[in-house]
């Protein structure tokens, strides 16, 4: 059983309008709220999928108590650890042309929530494989993802890191099963740019020297992404154009696609990688994650290549 952390949960608040003008108000064309956070969405997109998880986080206050709601109404299965404070909200905004996000920093930890969440780790129900994805909240310790990769790891769980701090490099000797960085977050996080297929061939053998079993690296607007297990690297690209609403939650969505198929058939690397981009793509097609009404279609227009071995 697949289970994810979002130690970092968020209510989406996403307001469509016709520009933004300095110190003046404006009223927007549209708002929706969604229960959301980069593991949660893990969860959900499983969900369509026909794959179950138990969902696992810190909530807070009201909008805590809105998305363990909306996720349970959403058939997931959800073990919420409860904090003090209000679990934030995060705001996006659409003017027609460009997308803004202003990200909060959520309640904050305490050294005994952590523990919590470490016991709810230590006694889950077949734990297969752990997806910690996000950002941490406020005064979580330096520790704390060392911690839940252990107490996963002690357990007999993978791990899958969907992280954006430097903190991923210093995971990677604990052996992730896979990560998944976009191409800015491996230049930022590992100092490693990607320009062309050398590049990766570069990022690829650094990454696996470092620990890191295997690697699906996404390249956000271009629509492809490139999948490394050590021996192989293959690249995905689309051939269609998308008409962009929000780019949001298409990355966390493109993970769940990819794990629900390659996760029990390791050598289904391409369909997995259809499968994946074809829902990322469909995802940014809508606020929130959408209804993944085009992802057969789409994974139809993916292509697939072997990268030469050099
Ligand atoms: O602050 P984090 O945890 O890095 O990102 C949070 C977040 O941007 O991630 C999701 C999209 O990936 C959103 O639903 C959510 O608001």
């Amino acid at each position: 059983m697949f289970y994810t952390l979002t130690a970092n949960p968020a209510v989406d608040m996403t307001v469509s309008c016709n520009g933004l003008i300095p110190n003046e108000n404006i009223r927007s064309g549209s708002a929706s709220y969604t229960p959301n956070g980069k593991g949660l969405d893990v969860s959900f997109a499983l969900k369509k999928f026909g794959t179950e998880s138990v969902a696992l986080g810190f909530f807070a206050g009201f909008t805590g108590k809105f998305i363990v709601e909306e996720t349970m109404n959403m058939g997931c299965l959800c073990r919420p650890v409860w904090t003090d404070g209000i679990t934030r909200i995060n705001v996006y905004i659409n003017d027609g042309e460009s997308e803004y996000g202003v990200l909060n920093p959520g309640a904050p930890l305490t050294p005994e929530y952590q523990q919590e969440l470490y016991k709810v780790i230590d006694t889950a129900g077949n734990l297969d494989c752990l997806v910690v994805s996000g950002s941490l909240p406020p005064r979580s310790t330096e520790d704390f993802l060392d911690q839940v990769m252990e107490h996963a790891q002690v357990r007999g769980a993978d791990v899958v890191l969907d992280l954006s701090s430097k903190k991923l490099e210093e995971l990677a000797e604990k052996r992730p099963l896979l990560i998944k960085p976009n191409h800015h977050e491996l230049h930022e996080i590992f100092d490693l740019p990607v320009r062309d297929d050398e590049d990766v061939r570069r990022a690829m053998a650094h990454l696996h020297g470092i620990g890191i079993q295997n690697v699906l690296l996404t390249m956000g607007s271009k629509g492809s992404a490139y999948f490394s297990n050590g021996e192989d690297i293959w690249f995905a690209q689309r051939d269609f154009n998308i008409k962009l609403v929000s780019s949001v939650c298409a990355g966390d969505c493109t993970l769940a696609a990819f794990l629900t198929k390659w996760y029990e058939e390791r050598d289904n690397v391409e369909c997995a990688m259809k499968l994946a981009l074809a829902t990322g793509a469909n995802v940014a097609e809508s606020v929130g994650l959408g209804d993944f009404a085009r992802v057969d279609e789409y994974s139809k227009r993916i292509k697939v290549r072997k990268l030469d071995r050099l």
